[in-house]
């Protein structure tokens, strides 16, 4: 038997008498057509590479990843919804309860994708997400430069006007991982300074500036967050 009879707890201090830290979680969503590579993202963002091989999602999948800021630990939950409406339907409902943050994406080289986004925006104003929800556009496989179709002022023109931020990237390419990474820690910051409170509530938040579209690239030439 060890000295002193310890009863099977590590050495160290109490956990029961150091402080409790709640870690703050916020649900952050990702909607568009199917196809444009809300998946792919997803998978860069919280697992750091691009998927080999990819299925149409079907409902939603979860992916997490826990960010540090200013000394905060925050949980990111992602919800990687389907593009297909059959696979989405019952699930819609889910998707905006005590949402944080919506992130719509379109695909550079499908117009059909980018003009779809107001149906998008339709169904999430639909579901009453409160306005100081943040929203930002994402349009996706920058990668592939010759087959654009979505000139970026058009993009940038729409993102204006719904008050959104746009981000051009591609979940493929390596060099734009950090780039990705910006969409959600823009988002994360932006929720960090809204709220100082531990809750999920989204009603009752204190007001904040819309932001101005910019850029991603922009953004992060300075290597700092976009916001
Ligand atoms: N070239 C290129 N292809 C991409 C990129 N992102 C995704 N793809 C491809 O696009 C296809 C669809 O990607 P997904 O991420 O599964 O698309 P999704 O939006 O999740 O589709 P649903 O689940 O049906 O809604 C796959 O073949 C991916 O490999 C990108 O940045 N560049
Ligand atoms: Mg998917």
């Amino acid at each position: 038997m060890a000295a002193g009879g310890g009863g099977g707890r590590p050495p160290g201090p109490d956990p029961a008498l150091e402080p409790y830290v709640q870690t703050r979680i916020f649900k952050i969503i990702v909607i568009g057509d199917s196809n444009v590579g809300k998946t792919c993202l997803t998978f860069r963002f919280c697992g750091g590479t691009f998927p080999g091989k990819t299925e149409a999602t079907i409902g939603v999948d979860f992916r997490e990843k826990t960010v540090e800021i200013e000394g905060e630990r925050i949980k990111v939950q992602v919800w990687d919804t389907a593009g297909q409406e059959r696979f989405r339907k019952s699930m819609v409902e889910h998707y905006y309860r005590n949402v944080h943050a919506v992130v719509f994406v379109y695909d550079v080289t499908k117009m059909s994708s980018f003009t779809n986004l107001k149906t998008w925006i339709e169904e999430c104003n639909g579901h009453a997400v409160p306005p100081l929800v943040p929203r930002v556009l994402v349009g996706n496989k920058c990668d592939l430069k010759d087959l654009i179709q979505v000139p970026s002022s058009l993009a940038l023109k729409f993102a204006d006007a719904h008050n959104m931020l746009l981000f051009e990237t591609s979940a493929k390419d390596p060099q734009e991982s950090q780039n990705v990474d910006a969409i959600f820690m823009c988002l994360v910051c932006r929720l960090k300074a809204q709220r100082s409170l531990p809750c999920r509530d989204t009603e009752g938040w204190p007001a904040q500036p819309q932001p101005h579209s910019r850029r991603l690239d922009e953004a992060s030439r300075k290597g700092s967050c976009p916001c």
